[in-house]
């Protein structure tokens, strides 16, 4: 069974009289264990297609399902909170936190069940990603943009969620530092069976992903 399902989606911005589609009529599913890649050029709706799935936004018409269930019923907050996590380009961390601070801030947001000693847990999650505990006690705007994107990802796990999902996460780096990232996508979808859906104008990036889909003129196709 999938966990994430598109099904008949339409989204448009109002441009004056005319409505200019994003997605037309769009049905696409994902799976745990797997990294996927959304492909397209600057301005195509990458960044629409994530905030809908993510019930950041909600199309004009359509669906989007997590384990079956409409997002609109499960409540778009309740589903933020609780079943997916976001990586951005530009890390979106609190500048006056530590990075450890920062990865315990959706452990206090979240509903999901989480260990006795969140803070055990933070200080695993950033080691498992490759930032030491001396790092880790750093304010995150005294670590490298690399370091930052990595602080990120933990954050990204701390609430244990299964879809994990990625607005051009290695925008801001460079090329050695991106395939550090896109290896952690990688083993999170197929060492930790992990739904991985990064969106990227980055052909590198998408060759990488076990399925590519491609976003263009509002439709999205399977890429081979
Ligand atoms: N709130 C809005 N109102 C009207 N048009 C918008 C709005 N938000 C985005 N758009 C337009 O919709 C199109 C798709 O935007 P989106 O940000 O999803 O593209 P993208 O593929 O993520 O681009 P990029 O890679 O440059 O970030 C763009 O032409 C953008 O200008």
């Amino acid at each position: 069974m999938s966990i994430i399902d598109v099904k008949n989606v339409d989204y448009y911005y109002q441009d004056g009289e005319r409505q200019r589609y994003i997605l037309k009529n769009t049905t696409v599913s994902f799976d745990k264990g797997t990294f996927y890649t959304i492909l397209g050029q600057s301005g195509s709706g990458k960044t629409t297609f994530l905030s809908l799935i993510s019930g950041l936004d909600a199309p004009q018409k359509g669906d989007v399902l997590f384990e079956n269930k409409n997002i609109k019923d499960i409540g778009y907050e309740t589903f933020r909170r609780n079943d997916i996590s976001i990586v951005f380009q530009q890390y979106n961390l609190v500048p006056y936190l530590t990075a450890v601070e920062n990865v315990l801030v959706p452990m206090a947001i979240t509903e999901n069940k989480l260990p006795d000693d969140p803070k055990s847990v933070a200080y695993n999650l950033l080691d498992y990603i490759g930032i030491v505990e001396s790092k880790a006690n750093r304010m995150v705007n005294q670590l490298s943009g690399g370091e930052q994107q990595r602080v990120a990802i933990a954050r990204a796990l701390a609430t244990n969620v299964d879809v994990i999902l990625a607005d051009e996460p290695t925008g801001n780096l460079d090329e050695d530092m991106e395939q550090e990232i896109v290896d952690i996508f990688k083993n999170l979808a197929h060492q930790h069976n992990k739904c991985v859906i990064v969106v990227t104008h980055s052909n590198e990036i998408a060759q990488q992903s076990d399925k590519t889909y491609l976003l263009r003129k509002g439709v999205l196709t399977a890429y081979e």
